[in-house]
């Protein structure tokens, strides 16, 4: 049995000892609506899935006799010591899974000595997410929008309430197509909200519902006027229907606003750079090493290799795939970090293997969330822990920057292996 990590009060959970564990009572936790908008990829899911697969195609090679009874898992971020080289992805909308929804997410990580990042599209304000951190640097995730004003607003509180950096999502110029959301006319609950966008302009965002061919059925209770005025916005934005596009006005809500086709390197990461300092800036959505080399040319300060958890662009490289290239590419100018099917401890150490400085989980987080809230949440995260802590110690490292390629083997169909 692997041993408490020091400070880390959590104890086992006999029902849940795995991820995938964990995701099977979550499913029974969530409606119909949550889990499939929570679960699902982009089009057939082929890409989520190898973002998981990709990580069975690596073996480790251990070595032994090496003293491992002094395991360090921690590793530095904004000049906070992280207890593992792991933080919380930002994702939408948390209070679907549980009530506390971004509350509880951060005190668990709060507990557990894990940075968290915090979704544009959240429930919960930033500010109220930033006092339950307590001492833990935060990240905002930002969805840049076209109207600026609002985007100006987001980032000065950000910067007021003490948010280390901002992660510019760049893989949404449009909205990935995800058939059962479409056809679930997912809706946020009326009680719920987009917290963080001004009451006034954040009036009817509980109110979208899309079908998919850009236009959106009424919602209960939604005079007819309201929701026609609703159609006419959202049938240029949201999932990409083929017709022209004209730039989003009115309430702010995630179909309308998260997708923004104008972004451009040269205009908006010198203007983002400039309104978030001294925030630091960084992509998150880069898969190339092309594109790693303009981050580094746009002076951002780090990169976080992701395909949004195979929700865009399908049939676009596992990320684990596309992280040597980038990493090779970014020769340690700036952190390279990765997310998107991290299931378990070994998954991480593989990751770091493979260049990654730090990776970030997303769903998992979310089925802890909905399987016991706060609690779930600090489950999730140290059965990561443990999990990578044991895999250290019997792969023969006992610190995070001592991990790399010579401790990995590639396998590839036909069972040939080959060294790195
Ligand atoms: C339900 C859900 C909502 C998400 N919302 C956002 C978001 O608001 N902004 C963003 O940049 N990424 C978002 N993501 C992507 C995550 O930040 C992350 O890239 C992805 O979940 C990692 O893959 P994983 O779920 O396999 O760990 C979301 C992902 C999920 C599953
Ligand atoms: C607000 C949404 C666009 C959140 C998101 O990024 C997602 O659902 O993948």
């Amino acid at each position: 049995m692997v041993s408490p990590s020091k400070g880390q009060k959590q104890t086992l959970d006999l029902n849940c000892l795995t991820i995938k564990e964990l995701e099977k009572h979550a499913a029974v936790m969530m409606d119909k609506q949550t889990r499939d908008y929570y679960n699902e990829g982009a089009d057939s899911g082929s890409t989520l899935l190898e973002n998981i697969e990709a990580y069975a195609k690596y073996r480790i090679r251990p070595r032994v006799l090496r003293d491992i009874s002094q395991i360090d898992t921690s590793a530095s971020i904004f000049g906070f010591r992280n207890s593992l080289p792991l933080g919380v992805a930002p994702t939408a909308m948390q209070c679907l899974a549980h009530q506390d929804g971004e509350i509880a997410t951060a005190r668990a990580c709060k507990e557990m000595r894990v940075i968290m990042g915090l979704s544009s599209f959240a429930t919960s304000t930033l500010e109220a997410v930033a006092e339950a951190s307590g001492d833990i640097p935060n990240v905002l995730q930002l969805y840049l929008f076209e109207e600026r004003d609002h985007s100006r607003k987001l980032i000065a509180r950000a910067k007021k309430a003490g948010y280390k950096a901002v992660f510019l999502t760049v893989d949404t110029p449009m909205l990935g197509r995800r058939n059962l959301e479409i056809r679930n006319q997912f809706k946020l609950p009326r009680h719920l909200k987009i917290a963080n966008f001004d009451e006034d302009i954040n009036s009817d965002a509980s109110a979208t519902v899309m079908d998919g061919t850009g236009s959106s059925s009424e919602p209960q209770g939604q005079k007819k006027s309201e929701a026609a005025s609703s159609t006419r916005r959202q049938s240029s934005v949201g999932y990409h229907d083929g017709e022209k596009r004209h730039p989003p006005s009115g309430p702010i809500t995630f179909h309308t606003h998260a997708a923004n086709p104008t972004l451009s390197w040269e205009r908006d990461i010198a203007w983002l750079k400039k309104e978030a300092a001294p925030m630091e800036v960084w992509v998150k959505g880069i898969a190339t090493a092309e594109d790693a080399l303009l981050a580094v040319h746009h002076s951002v300060d780090g990169i976080v290799v992701s395909n949004h958890g195979g929700r865009q662009l399908n049939g676009a490289l596992a990320t684990l795939d596309a992280l040597p290239e980038v990493a090779a590419a970014v020769g340690g100018k700036i952190p390279v970090h990765v997310d998107g099917g991290v299931r378990h401890g070994t998954d991480i150490f593989k990751a770091l293997a493979l260049g990654a400085d730090f990776v970030w989980i997303g769903r998992p987080v979310l089925w802890g969330l909905a399987y016991k809230g706060q609690q779930g949440v600090e489950l999730c995260l140290k059965l990561l822990a443990d999990e990578f802590r044991l895999c250290m110690g019997l792969a023969g490292t006992i610190k995070v920057e001592d991990i790399n390629k010579d401790y990995l083997v590639k396998v590839d169909k036909s069972g040939f292996i080959s060294r790195l």
